[in-house]
C-alpha cells in the first residue's frame, strides 16, 4: 500500500499537534517535516525546537527534509530532536557519503533528495547505503506549486534500478504538487511514499484527502 506523509509546512501552525493528532488518525504513515534555512531554498520554515516539540505528540515516523546548505552541520541536533529519517539534497553538500554515514551513526535513517533538474545518475554511487530516495517534483521552498511531471523519469529509473539489484532497498518517496490526480503518476511509475502538503492540509476532511491519494 503506498504510504502518505502529509507535510506539516501547509498546516496550521497555532495548532500543530491537533493537525499532527488529526493526519495520524486519519492513516497518515509519515510526518513529513520540511526545514527550510534562506539559503539553499528561498524561504525559511522550522528548524530543531519545533522538531523537537512534536516528537512526543505522534507515534509516527518524522520524515525530516532538510532543505539547507551545509545539512552535515545539523544531522546531529535533528537526530536527537527525534528524527526518524533524515533527508539531505545531492545539491547542498560536497560530502554526500560522510553525511549520509553521519546520519546513520546517529541511529537515524538516511534519505536523499534531489530537485527536479538534478539527473538521477548522480546518486547512483550512495543508493547501497541510503533507506530512501526523495524525487522533487517542484523546484523546493514553498508548498502549492504545480507538479513537474518531467522528474517522473527519476522515479522509473529508481524503480528499475531496485529491480536489477537486490542491494538497493530504498524507498522511493514523491514531494511537490502531489494530489489526487498525479499521485496515480507516481504509483504507476513505482513510488512507495507520497508527500503532500495542501491537498491534505487545505481539505476540511484529512482522512478523505489522504484516501484520495492513496486509493487515486
Ligand atoms: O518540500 C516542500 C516544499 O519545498 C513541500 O513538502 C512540498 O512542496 C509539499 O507541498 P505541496 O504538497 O503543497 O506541494
Amino acid at each position: 500500500m503506498t504510504k502518505i506523509a502529509p507535510s506539516i509546512l501547509a498546516s496550521d501552525f497555532a495548532n500543530l499537534e491537533a493537525e499532527i493528532k488529526e493526519v495520524e488518525q486519519a492513516g497518515a504513515d509519515y510526518i513529513h517535516v520540511d526545514v527550510m534555512d534562506g539559503k539553499f531554498v528561498p524561504n525559511i520554515s522550522i528548524g530543531v525546537p519545533v522538531v523537537e516539540a512534536i516528537r512526543p505528540v505522534t507515534s509516527l515516523p518524522l520524515d525530516v527534509h532538510l532543505m539547507i546548505d551545509e545539512p552535515e552541520n545539523y544531522v546531529e541536533a535533528f537526530a536527537n530532536a527525534g528524527a526518524s529519517i533524515i533527508t539531505v539534497h545531492q545539491e547542498a553538500t560536497s560530502h554526500l557519503h560522510r553525511t549520509v554515514q553521519l546520519i546513520k551513526s546517529k541511529g537515524v535513517k538516511p534519505g536523499v533528495v534531489i530537485n527536479p533538474a538534478t539527473p538521477v545518475e548522480l546518486i547512483k554511487p550512495i543508493l547501497r547505503d541510503i533507506d530512501l530516495v526523495l524525487i522533487m517534483t517542484v523546484n523546493p521552498g514553498f508548498g502549492g506549486q504545480d507538479f513537474i511531471s518531467e522528474a517522473l523519469e527519476k522515479v522509473k529509473q529508481l524503480d528499475t534500478w531496485r529491480k536489477e539489484e537486490s542491494e538497493y532497498t530504498y524507498e522511493i518517496e514523491v514531494d511537490g504538487g502531489v494530489n489526487q490526480h498525479t499521485s496515480l503518476l507516481c504509483k504507476q511509475q513505482g513510488a512507495d511514499v507520497l508527500v503532500a502538503g495542501s491537498a491534505i492540509f487545505k481539505r476540511e476532511n484529512r482522512k478523505e484527502a489522504i484516501e484520495d491519494i492513496r486509493n487515486s
